[in-house]
């Protein structure tokens, strides 16, 4: 179909020019993963991560803790690697285990080195409009929009989800970008007259295709976020692919959509921190 935006081919596009500059630099940029615990589908996402890092002539290094890792040697991993000039960026896979507290890890973590864009410093400059480290799913959605020639600016966006990790940094995206913003989430009544109103919907909610044509106003741009696995093991979106896309003007697929994206909005992020300490 003429109406998909490839996440896969502008994320490679993006990683071969990143690979140049790296090439042409003295310093080595430096990407550290710290991961606890088993969950499988992390897993997938830091060999990814992995694959693409090399590709790209980054050095990172994956750290995997056992699930009954306590918060204070998590800790002070975080501070071992804030001193480490070798690490330009410090990504912590969430969800953490239950008993390990996410927000005292993400303030623990060098506001300079992360690269997710998660400490409470850089949310921060996000709502108030400062230059700073940015998170890289809706970093990369923005990224894709741009690309593809979107219009932002005075348009109606509509966020499904309100996570702390793609939904509200999503609204505030788009409020740079100048688009009227809305945010649903699962106590919004009446959610498909809103998501019928969006020029733009972007859907991160966790729910294998939730979201279907009937959702969609025609011509809209959809971007679909989620990552969900069925039963047979297959990956499939929030967005039912096949029906929406006979309405939507431009929809992101998944695979091949949101999630090169944001692995190489992260690449991006580590580089520009190395980029600093280079002469
Ligand atoms: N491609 C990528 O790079 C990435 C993909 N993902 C994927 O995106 C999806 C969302 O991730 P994340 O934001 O972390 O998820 P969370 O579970 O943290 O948040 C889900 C959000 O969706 C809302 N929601 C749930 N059900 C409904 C519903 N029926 N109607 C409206 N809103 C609903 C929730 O509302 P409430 O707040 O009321 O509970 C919540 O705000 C997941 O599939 C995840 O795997 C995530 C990060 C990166
Ligand atoms: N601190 C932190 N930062 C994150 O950025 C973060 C996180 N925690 N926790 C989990 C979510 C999820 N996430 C994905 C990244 C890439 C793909 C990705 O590469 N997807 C490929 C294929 C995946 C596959 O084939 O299984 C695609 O959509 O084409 C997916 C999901 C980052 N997350
Ligand atoms: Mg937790």
């Amino acid at each position: 179909m003429g109406n998909k935006i490839s996440g896969r081919k502008l994320a490679d596009e993006m990683q071969l020019e990143m690979a140049a500059e790296v090439s042409a630099m003295t310093v080595k940029p430096g990407l550290v993963v710290i991961i606890v615990g088993e969950n499988k589908a992390s897993q997938t996402y830091v060999r990814n991560k992995e694959r693409t890092a090399e590709k790209i002539g980054i050095n990172s290094k994956i750290e995997r803790l056992p699930e009954t890792t306590t918060e204070e040697d998590l800790l002070s991993l975080i501070a071992q690697y804030n001193q480490d000039e070798q690490f330009h960026g410090i990504l912590v896979q969430l969800p953490l285990p239950e008993h390990i507290d996410e927000q005292r890890v993400l303030l623990a973590i060098d506001p300079d080195k992360d690269v997710d864009g998660f400490h409470p410093l850089n949310v921060g400059k996000l709502l108030t409009g400062q230059p700073g480290l940015l998170p890289c799913t809706p970093y990369g959605i923005i990224k894709m929009l741009q690309a593809s020639g979107v219009e932002m600016a005075g348009k109606q966006a509509v966020v499904v989800g309100r996570s702390n990790i793609v939904g509200k940094p999503m609204m505030h995206l788009l409020l740079r970008e100048d688009a009227t913003v809305t945010v649903t989430h699962s106590k919004t009544v009446n959610l498909k007259e809103i998501t019928r109103q969006a020029d733009i919907l972007i859907v991160a909610i966790g729910r294998g295709h939730f979201i279907k044509a009937d959702h969609i106003k025609p011509g809209a741009v959809v971007v679909d976020v989620g990552m969900n696995h069925t039963a047979e093991g297959k990956l499939i979106g929030d967005v039912e692919f096949e029906t929406a896309q006979e309405v939507a003007s431009l929809i992101t697929p998944v695979p091949g959509g949101v999630g090169p994206m944001t692995i190489t909005m992260l690449m991006e992020q580590t580089i520009s921190n190395a980029r600093k300490k280079d002469k």
